[in-house]
């Protein structure tokens, strides 16, 4: 069995990955295929979240922890696959996830909607569908005493198929899964908006720590740990009277103000308080004044079971971690670090983009000219993720102008709106060439984003290329900022924040659609939007990443 300690983070109880062989149409062992950065059998022990996780097919290389069983008969297929990892997960698990090693985008996050889909239905089990509505039986979470029990109702586990165990009225959830059965659907998958952020996390190299007051859209490298404790000192929670010993006291002239020391308190003695401020000396508490009754020269409280003091240290004392390394600094990030004494922290970033415009029409005066109308938008995209943004100067149609682009010059990634098209315009890939750069992205499938390009220059900066129609720029922009930023300065993962669609996606491609709320919950997606222009973004609230055939109801990821 794993020795992996369930993780709170696990959706289920166990998890039994089928990783056989046999994929014929590929020519290739699927689990061993590497998709975004990641082996396809990694992306499914991934998924399980550290739940126990038993890989059932040929012996493989696994995550410590991870157990591998072979199926009777070797090759017997995935039923027996199921059967022969049923046999070896903890005999106390009560949910199993069954998850097939050949789901390139599979994510932690699928498993738990699954599991909370079958847990709010009570079924035996719930499964996935993929964008056409056919059911993944390899990506469901069943359970344990309903898995076992299909398993030994059935005459041989050898050669069935899984099919045959799953009800079928069973709850299914429909996911943007992509298929990998062939070297086309590969080079799909590869290409797939998801994949390609992955790869861009997997393989941007990071930026240099470094040490400093914490700067706005930097990442911290190391821990926020506390200098100071808070509050400092013990004050007053709220407006009132601090008081000496026990009731009744009498009433002091004078009044504590937050910033200001006041002289020590007798005991039988009690002074106006204001939030915020030092407790005086000899004080032990402080009564806010609706609880304070009053007679004559003598207080009172009326109930002397309650102490408004905030002790020294009580929110947290000297030492103590208040964020992780991976957190992004923000206006509250460097509130707390002010709060905490800490007026120095290590942390890389902001990222420093230059970001240029390109192309001899624009800008340009005269009857085949155009006016410059991307460069604002886009930089407003990467600025929202806390990217830093200097203006690179306008880049004619010529190949030097590109090779000067790309010399290094402080800037972390530079950044070229248009001539990224494969066409004749496209002075990028050769300028790219000449440098020896490495094309890490060379399209995206996703509308709009075929000429979509990242590459990396030796000793030099990470290149992206954002086609040059300004709304495919501006959505460009908003698919690679985020990652990108991820990547140079190791930000811990975030969950995505999901909108649910309130229309249809009828194209079979991923689209990145400026959105609008309908009042109503959802998200309001156009048929539509022209790329040479930015009127079909005008005043919409978000940008989401549309799944490919979603329906009203599906979720969308937000990028921006
Ligand atoms: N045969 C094909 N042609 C094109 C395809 C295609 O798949 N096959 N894709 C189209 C798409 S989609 C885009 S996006 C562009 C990408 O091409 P480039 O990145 O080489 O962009 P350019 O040719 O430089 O410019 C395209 C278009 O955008 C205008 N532009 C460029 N920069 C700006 C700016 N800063 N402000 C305003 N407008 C700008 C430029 O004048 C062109 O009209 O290729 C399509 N073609
Ligand atoms: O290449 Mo375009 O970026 O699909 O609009």
């Amino acid at each position: 069995m794993t020795s992996t300690d369930p993780d709170p983070a696990a959706s289920c109880d166990a998890a039994v990955v089928v990783a056989g062989g046999g994929a014929r149409r590929l020519g290739r062992d699927k689990p061993e295929v590497v998709i975004g950065g990641r082996r396809l059998l990694d992306a499914a022990v991934a998924a399980a979240g550290g739940a126990p996780t038993v890989v059932v097919g040929p012996p493989r290389a696994v995550p410590a922890g991870v157990a591998v069983v072979r199926e009777d008969p070797p090759g017997g297929g995935p039923l027996a696959a199921i059967a022969a990892g049923l046999a070896a997960v903890p005999p106390g698990a009560r949910t199993i996830a069954v998850l097939a090693a050949d789901l390139p985008d599979v994510e932690a996050s699928d498993l738990a909607r699954l599991a909370a889909l079958r847990a709010a239905t009570d079924a035996p089990v719930a499964l996935a569908e993929d964008r056409h509505g056919r059911a993944q039986y390899l990506l469901a979470v069943w359970d344990a005493a309903a898995l076992r029990a299909a398993v030994a109702g059935i005459d041989s586990a050898a050669g069935g198929p899984v099919r045959a165990i799953v009800p079928p009225d069973a709850p299914r959830l429909r996911l943007p899964l992509a298929d990998v059965d062939t070297p086309g659907d590969l080079a799909r998958a590869e290409a797939s908006p998801l994949a390609v952020r992955r790869l861009l996390r997997a393989t941007l190299p990071a930026l240099p720590a470094a040490g400093g007051p914490p700067v706005l859209g930097s990442v911290l490298a190391e821990p926020l740990a506390a200098a100071a404790p808070f509050p400092p000192f013990d004050q007053s929670a709220m407006d009132g009277w601090a008081a000496a010993g026990p009731p009744p006291w009498r009433a002091v002239d004078g009044a504590t103000l937050a910033g200001h020391a006041a002289p020590p308190l007798a005991v039988g003695a009690a002074v106006r308080i204001a939030t915020g401020a030092r407790l005086p000396a000899g004080a032990d508490r402080v009564i806010r004044d609706e609880e304070i009754s009053r007679d004559g020269p003598l207080l009172t409280c009326i109930d002397p079971g309650r102490n408004d003091v905030r002790p020294a240290g009580s929110a947290w004392p000297a030492g103590a971690v208040l964020a992780p390394a991976g957190t992004a600094v923000d206006p509250v990030l460097i509130s707390l670090a002010t709060a905490a004494g800490v007026d120095a922290v290590a942390a890389r970033g902001p990222v420093r983009i230059r970001l240029h415009s390109s192309g001899d029409e624009v800008g340009a005066t005269g009857g085949a000219g155009l006016p410059e109308t991307a460069w604002g938008p886009v930089a407003a995209t990467f600025g929202a993720v806390g990217c830093e943004v200097l203006r690179g100067p306008h880049l004619p149609d010529a190949p030097a102008s590109f090779r000067a682009a790309l010399l290094p010059d402080g800037a972390d990634v530079v950044a070229i709106i248009g001539a990224t098209g494969r066409g004749a315009a496209d002075r990028l890939r050769g300028a790219l060439s000449e440098t020896g750069a490495t094309l890490l992205v060379d399209g995206v499938d996703v509308r709009p984003g075929g000429s979509l390009l990242v590459a990396t220059v030796p000793d030099g900066p990470i290149v992206l290329g954002l086609g040059g129609n300004p709304m495919a720029a501006m959505l460009g922009a908003a698919l690679l900022a985020r990652p990108v930023r991820a990547a140079l300065l190791c930000e811990a993962p975030r969950a995505a924040e999901l909108l649910p669609l309130a229309d249809a996606n009828l194209d079979d491609r991923w689209r990145m659609l400026p959105v609008e709320p309908d009042g109503a919950g959802r998200w309001r997606v156009p048929a539509t939007v022209a790329t040479p222009h930015l009127r079909d973004a005008v005043a919409r609230r978000a940008v989401a990443l549309v799944p490919p055939l979603a329906r009203p109801g599906d979720l969308a990821e937000r990028l921006a």
